[in-house]
């Protein structure tokens, strides 16, 4: 909502995403007076159809719905009141999606995004594979950036994934992280313990940098923007790219609830279409099944 969202998706134009798509927001002025100005870049955008929805109606048929509508956390608001909030705003958007376009992908970037996406999929009643969350691919995102500055490499070739809940309870898969194969942990192997180079730093660098930002520029759009571009390409042209993204991971590392977690998926026309089953040290999934613990307790009292 308001001027937040919107620029999420400017780098859905630029990369040439989607060749139509359709903005609904309850700011209804707004977004007319948004889809007016991105219209009038035609000339010089590869989108050909850009619409500002006057009601739900308007997005029948859609291939792929993202849902980034949302409540701000008020000051010193619980996480708990803000999901129940937002739990409101969703039972007014997923029904409605859902009605007009039956067979859809629901991409949920609202926070807290993991239990957000829980909302949508029994809100919607669609199969796991169709609802996922943008989860903790931004923040693999800057870890990637991160190391990439560090090892003066570019982040395309620096591969490493957070996985597991969105935000501050993020878990790094240390194993993981290399660069052409290359195992980080086997460059510098006491990378866990004493951390000589501060590599245990980064994922704490993930973390405060979004705070950072925050403090800075008072909301995040850029980066957002641009992963959720980047998941939507590999939907929409069902590249079966590989990403850290929210789903249903019951049955997984022996998490027992209906909760969504980030793990790496690949990404197709069908939605998720297969989740990689990483080997994790004993300290990666206990903190998966923490955080299965935590929004289950948070999910269990949600009234949908
Ligand atoms: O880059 C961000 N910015 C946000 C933000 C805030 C206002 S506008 C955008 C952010 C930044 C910092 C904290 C934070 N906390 C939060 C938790 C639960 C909510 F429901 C909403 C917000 N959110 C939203 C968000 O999720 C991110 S990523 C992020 C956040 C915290 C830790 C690590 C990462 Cl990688």
């Amino acid at each position: 909502h308001g001027k937040v969202s919107h620029n999420y998706f400017l780098s859905f134009f630029f990369k040439n995403i989607a060749d139509d798509v359709t903005l609904i927001d309850v700011m209804e002025e707004k977004v007319k007076g948004e889809v007016m100005d991105l219209q009038h870049g035609s000339l010089f955008l590869k989108t050909s159809k850009i619409t500002a929805a006057k009601d739900y109606s308007d997005t029948a048929n859609s291939r792929l719905c993202i849902i980034t509508a949302g409540v701000r956390q008020k000051e010193g608001e619980s996480r708990l009141n803000l999901v129940q909030r937002n739990v409101e705003v969703f039972k007014n958007i997923i029904p409605n999606l859902t009605k007009y376009s039956p067979n859809s992908i629901l991409l949920v970037v609202s926070n807290p995004v993991d239990i957000l996406t829980y909302v949508a999929w029994k809100l919607s009643g669609f199969p796991s594979h169709r609802v996922l969350g943008s989860g903790t691919n931004l923040d693999s995102a800057r870890f990637r950036f991160l190391m990439g500055e560090k090892l003066k490499i570019n982040s395309t070739s620096v591969h490493g994934y957070i996985i597991g809940e969105h935000g501050d309870s993020s878990v790094p898969v240390w194993s993981g992280a290399n660069v052409a194969g290359v195992n980080l942990q086997s460059i510098n192997p006491e990378m866990e313990q004493q951390d000589p180079d501060g590599w245990k730093e980064i994922h704490k660098k993930v973390v405060d940098s979004a705070y950072e930002v925050i403090k800075l520029k008072g909301y995040t759009s850029w980066a957002i923007g641009l992963s959720v571009s980047s998941l939507t390409q590999s939907i929409l042209k069902n590249l079966r790219t590989v990403n850290p993204v929210s789903t249903l991971v019951k049955d997984m590392h022996g998490i027992t609830e209906n909760v969504f977690l980030s793990l790496p998926c690949i990404l197709g026309s069908p939605g998720v279409c297969g989740v990689l089953r990483q080997p994790l040290q004993q300290r990666e999934s206990e903190q998966l099944r923490k955080s299965a613990a935590t929004l289950w307790s948070i999910q269990k009292d949600l009234k949908l």
